[in-house]
């Protein structure tokens, strides 16, 4: 049996339109594409994915309608409501994939707690981008109206706010995958990277932070001891020089050589840099693969394992 963590990019579930219909249709297509995966007895599946474009969108939904009797809910509840959003989705799109492919199956995804480290540089060096992409005029605007925001520019597309973003460190409900596994479920883990919290003097505390899910499906590959980790993003492949016309494509790299062209700078903070440093330390600790592709590549993946591939050295 083949065990794989695959990972969904919140920028591949929240394309353009950013609609609760045009989420949910994408994340049928998702789930249908997915579906090879799921009916291979050979395979078996976890389920991550990010929440930065919704997470940010619903914070700023906050800002509207704070007050006294509504108040603003602050980014770890928030992160927890989009956690619950896109698991909620999920299972509406899996379900339905489930009935037409005759597979009786439940779908289950877990509110995960993740813990990070307090001390974590993370929290005073930010670098998440989160929400919508705005034009610099706009982020210039939004700077002056919101003096605690950072919003720097993210990968060529536009400028966006961006938050702490600590290394996971445990899953609080790590122990749970497996019971639900064996009980034939298709299991959704740490959705957004988890719910980050803290250890405290009794239980733990949430912090203002949105964790990387790249960093958290790679802890999450480790901890169920998958085969193999598959993130689909919103772009495609992996590029050295990306958007530049020297551009060249990366297809098959052991993890000493990827972590050489991290430390050269080719990767972008915030958006390929993440995915590629959280692939290579899954490959590098496991001595297994990790592949990095676009979303419209699942069906070429199923087939025949398209896309970036990190072979741990
Ligand atoms: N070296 C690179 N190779 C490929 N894509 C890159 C690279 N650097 C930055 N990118 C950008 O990163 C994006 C994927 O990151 P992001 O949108 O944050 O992913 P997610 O789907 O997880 O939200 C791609 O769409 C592309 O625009
Ligand atoms: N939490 C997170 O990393 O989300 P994205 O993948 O959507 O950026």
């Amino acid at each position: 049996m083949r065990r794989i963590v695959v990972a969904l990019g919140g920028n591949a579930i929240l394309a353009s339109d950013p609609s609760a219909n045009a989420q949910q249709l994408s994340l049928e297509n998702t789930a249908e594409q997915l579906m090879p995966l799921v009916i291979d007895k050979n395979v078996e599946l976890i389920i991550t994915h990010g929440n930065g474009p919704q997470v940010g969108n619903l914070l700023l939904q906050q800002l509207g309608s704070d007050s006294e009797k509504n108040p603003a809910m602050p980014l770890d509840t928030v992160g927890a409501m989009t956690q619950g959003q896109i698991g909620y989705w999920m299972g509406q799109a899996f379900t339905k994939a489930f009935d037409k492919h005759g597979l009786k199956k439940p779908f289950v995804s877990i509110v995960t707690r993740t813990v990070v480290e307090a001390t974590d540089p993370a929290f005073t060096h930010l670098t998440k981008p989160i929400g919508p992409f705005y034009t610099e005029e706009e982020s210039e605007k939004l700077k002056s109206q919101n003096p605690d925001w950072q919003i720097v520019e993210d990968a060529g597309r536009g400028y966006r706010r961006v938050v702490a973003s600590p290394l996971p460190v445990e899953m609080l409900e790590a122990d749970v995958i497996e019971p639900l596994l064996n009980a034939g479920a298709l299991v959704c883990v740490s959705g957004g990277g988890g719910i980050p919290v803290i250890k405290v003097e009794r239980g733990y505390q949430g912090v203002e932070a949105v964790i990387d899910k790249d960093f958290s499906a790679a802890k999450l590959a480790e901890l169920v001891g998958a085969d193999e980790l598959v993130i689909f993003t919103s772009g495609g492949d992996v590029y050295l020089n990306y958007g530049k016309p020297s551009q060249s494509l990366l297809t098959e790299v052991t993890s000493s050589e990827m972590n050489s062209y991290i430390n050269d700078g080719y990767f972008a903070e915030g958006s390929m840099k993440p995915k590629v440093a959280a692939a290579t330390l899954f490959a590098e600790r496991t001595g297994k693969i990790a592949t990095i592709t676009s979303l419209d590549n699942v069906k070429n993946f199923v087939k025949n394992g398209a896309g970036t591939r990190i072979i741990g050295s």
